[in-house]
């Protein structure tokens, strides 16, 4: 019997890592040469298949980082995120990068408070700076800012005139976090049926839905999507690379496991989490603290017996251990009895009834770490 097709194959999407653009635009993200040139090699040693760096317009430290960056001739392609006019885009072109992402707003927003043109103005430029940059022979990306609070119509227009005038990809901006996964699925549907060329997601996590609505533009044809390590990016940041991970993941483990180095993602994290000076948030995906803690009672009864019972994704497959955490007020006897079999000892069972009471009593007024445990269950024995 063959095995069934995955859900959602990893082969269908790609990564474009954003930790050296959209994590330049975090609160603590001010990379330093040598901090940029770590990142870019730890990702191409992860696997991501893009990288994309700040626009060199920034500074000529930008422009010359940006050079030596594309210099280390990485696996990742190296993509610079730029304004949709010809100065950005020369500027970009002469750094040698392979791609370029161009964006332009389209909501009512951003063309009243910030550029001020109309979709029409909007479709002319393109026409222009994205037939220059293809005529370099440089891959070229075109994204409405601000996707979901433009206009549908405008949207469409927009796109399919990019599409016909060549660009590689269109992306969709959640450039406020404000979208729903159901918007951001009905949104792709419909540019998948306008345009050929591939599509990108980038979504920020306002509202809490960076990372499922990044899945429900897979799931609606999206073939790239933005990730940064963490997370980090303006405001609360954007989609997490291990968030995303992890959710992909449960459509099609092994497809993961061929593409990327998944064990690294612990070292990721933490890389960021040093550079920006901030702690990996206890509960952050996968690599938290507490991500693998297991405690109730119920909980641990079947976790010995089988972790998948109360685990989605194996934690080692990320690098990842568990966490378990017999000693407290909500254990359970199964819980004890394992314990004090690591250790040798063996209770008949209203021995382990009353052990187990004990603990729970001990624990709702101290916390109990393992050492304690062990003293606890050694004592009862001897008792
Ligand atoms: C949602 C996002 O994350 S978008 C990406 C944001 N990234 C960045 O801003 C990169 C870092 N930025 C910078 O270093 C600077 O803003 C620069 C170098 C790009 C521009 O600096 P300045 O010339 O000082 O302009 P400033 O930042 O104050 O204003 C933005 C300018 O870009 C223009 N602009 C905004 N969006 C676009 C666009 N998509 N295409 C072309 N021009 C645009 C604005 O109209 C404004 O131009 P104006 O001076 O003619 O009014
Ligand atoms: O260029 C893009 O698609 C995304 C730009 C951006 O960072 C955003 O809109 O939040
Ligand atoms: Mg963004």
């Amino acid at each position: 019997m063959t095995e069934a097709a995955p859900l959602i194959p990893a082969h269908s999407w790609a990564i474009i890592d954003s930790t050296l653009r959209e994590g330049e635009q975090f609160a603590r993200g001010n990379f330093k040469t040598d901090d940029k040139i770590e990142i870019a090699r730890a990702l191409d040693a992860f696997g991501a298949e893009f990288i994309e760096l700040t626009t060199p317009m920034v500074s000529a430290q930008t422009v010359a980082d940006t050079k030596k960056l594309v210099g280390l001739g990485l696996r990742p392609r190296i993509l610079t995120h730029v304004r949709c006019n010809m100065e950005d885009a020369r500027r970009a072109v002469d750094t040698g990068v392979h791609g370029l992402d161009l964006l332009f707003g389209t909501s009512s927003f951003l063309r009243e408070f910030s550029h001020g043109k109309s979709i029409e103005q909007i479709i002319e430029t393109a026409r222009e700076v994205v037939g220059w940059v293809k005529s370099q022979g440089v891959q070229v990306r075109f994204s409405a800012e601000d996707t979901f609070r433009s206009e549908e119509a405008d949207l469409l227009q927009v796109y399919r005139a990019v599409d016909e005038i060549g660009v590689d990809r269109v992306g969709l901006a959640d450039t406020v976090g404000v979208a729903t996964p159901r918007q951001v699925y009905a949104l792709v549907r419909e540019v998948r049926k306008a345009v050929r060329c591939d599509i990108e997601f980038h979504g920020h996590n306002d509202t809490g839905c960076a990372v499922s609505n990044a899945y429900e533009a897979i799931e609606a044809g999206a073939t790239h999507i933005d990730t940064t390590i963490l997370g980090i990016g303006e405001r609360n940041g954007i989609t997490p690379l291990g968030g995303f991970l992890a959710r992909m993941f449960t459509f099609d483990p092994q497809g993961l496991i061929e593409k990327y180095n998944l064990e690294m993602l612990p070292e990721l994290d933490r890389m960021i989490a040093r550079m920006v000076g901030l702690p990996i948030p206890w509960n952050n995906y996968l690599t938290g603290e507490f991500a693998y803690n297991h405690k109730a009672g119920m909980h641990l009864k079947a976790i010995y017996l089988n972790p998948g019972a109360y685990e989605a994704i194996p934690p080692g497959v990320f690098g990842v251990g568990r966490r378990i955490q017999a000693a407290s007020k909500v254990t359970g006897k199964h819980a004890i009895a394992y314990k004090a079999r690591e250790l040798g000892l063996h209770y008949g069972e209203d021995a382990l009834r009353r052990v187990t009471d004990h603990i729970k009593a001990l624990a709702e007024h101290d916390e109990l770490d393992d050492a304690h445990l062990e003293k606890v269950l050694r004592e009862w024995v001897s008792a």
